[in-house]
């Protein structure tokens, strides 16, 4: 099946976009033109624990911003409020020029937003092109019954989905595996396809949630150049959520760090790797 075709058999209710009741609750307009993604004051609680303390961040356009911490600091309930997974207590978020209170999560595709996951959430079924087309769904202009119908433009779209998938595997140099079921692939490259799949929906905004996750030493250096490669190539903003800190520092422009749900730093590289700080709540002998 081409991955044209794998589109025609996602159901209507996937293809017809929702439209969040967080939309109504869209602020006005902000105006800071090269601001890729603006966090402002975010409180997150779940019950009785604060797992994000008036955190405030900022992203412009191309540069990749990195945000770590130890194990429970708010990194993850970070990115779900970032792509509308969680609904924050208070603070508003800043995406695409718009504010809002709470990110309509059906939207994020139009928002220039996309992700990858901490683990893998590739279809195991299907195979590569399968997988990397599947990114695309949700920036669909026409719905299913456009494509059912055989619209001429519809008809366009569809063609034009399996040209971007190809343009995506041959920017990531997957084009010899693209017709290979994904589970198939060792591990390394399955995280590559869920970059191209993320990439296929053209994002200004990319969050990398754990790239480098279970990637042998060779696999994080490919991976590296190709979040490089995104940057300068493309010019994409990007949320790096990473533990390993020498990557964390080769590819970062600004770091910031989270303990306990509060920022407690934030900077470049060097200036992180030599506050007091984050060398005592996280980085320690690492950083020494
Ligand atoms: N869905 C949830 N329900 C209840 N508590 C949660 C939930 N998600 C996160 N927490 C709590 O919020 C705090 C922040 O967790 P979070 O997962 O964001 O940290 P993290 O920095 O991503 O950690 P890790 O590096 O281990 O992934 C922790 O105390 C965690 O137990």
């Amino acid at each position: 099946m081409t991955s044209a075709a794998f589109l025609r058999t996602i159901p209507a209710a996937v293809l017809l976009p929702e439209f969040s009741a967080a939309f109504d609750t869209t602020l006005p307009r902000a105006a800071v033109p090269d601001l890729a993604l603006g966090l402002e004051g975010i409180e997150l609680h779940f019950g009785g624990i604060r797992a994000l303390k008036d955190v405030s961040l900022d992203l412009r356009a191309g540069e990749i911003r990195a945000v770590i911490g130890p194990n429970g600091a708010g990194k993850s309930s970070l990115v779900n409020v970032i792509s509308g997974l969680y609904r924050p207590d208070r603070g508003r978020i800043v995406l695409n020029g718009r504010a809002f209170a709470h990110v309509p999560s059906q939207r994020l595709p139009q928002l220039g937003v996309a992700r990858t996951f901490q683990n893998l959430a590739l279809f195991p079924g299907l195979t590569v092109a399968q997988n990397i087309a599947s990114g695309w769904v949700f920036r669909r202009r026409f719905g299913l019954l456009a494509h059912l119908a055989g619209l001429p433009a519809a008809r366009r779209e569809t063609r034009s989905v399996d040209d971007r998938v190809d343009q995506v595997a041959a920017f990531l140099g997957l084009s010899s595996h693209l017709d290979r079921p994904v589970a198939t692939l060792p591990y390394g490259l399955q995280k590559q396809v869920e970059l191209a799949r993320a990439l296929v929906a053209e994002p200004r905004l990319l969050l990398l949630d754990e790239p480098m996750a279970g990637l042998t030493a060779t696999e994080k250096a490919e991976m590296t150049g190709h979040i490089r490669a995104v940057r300068e190539s493309l010019g994409l903003a990007v949320i790096l959520i990473e533990h390993d800190i020498g990557v964390v520092m080769d590819l970062s422009d600004r770091v910031a760090v989270l303990d306990h749900g509060s920022k407690i730093a934030d900077g470049t590289p060097a200036e992180v790797r030599r506050d007091p700080d984050v060398i005592r709540a996280y980085l320690g002998a690492e950083a020494a």
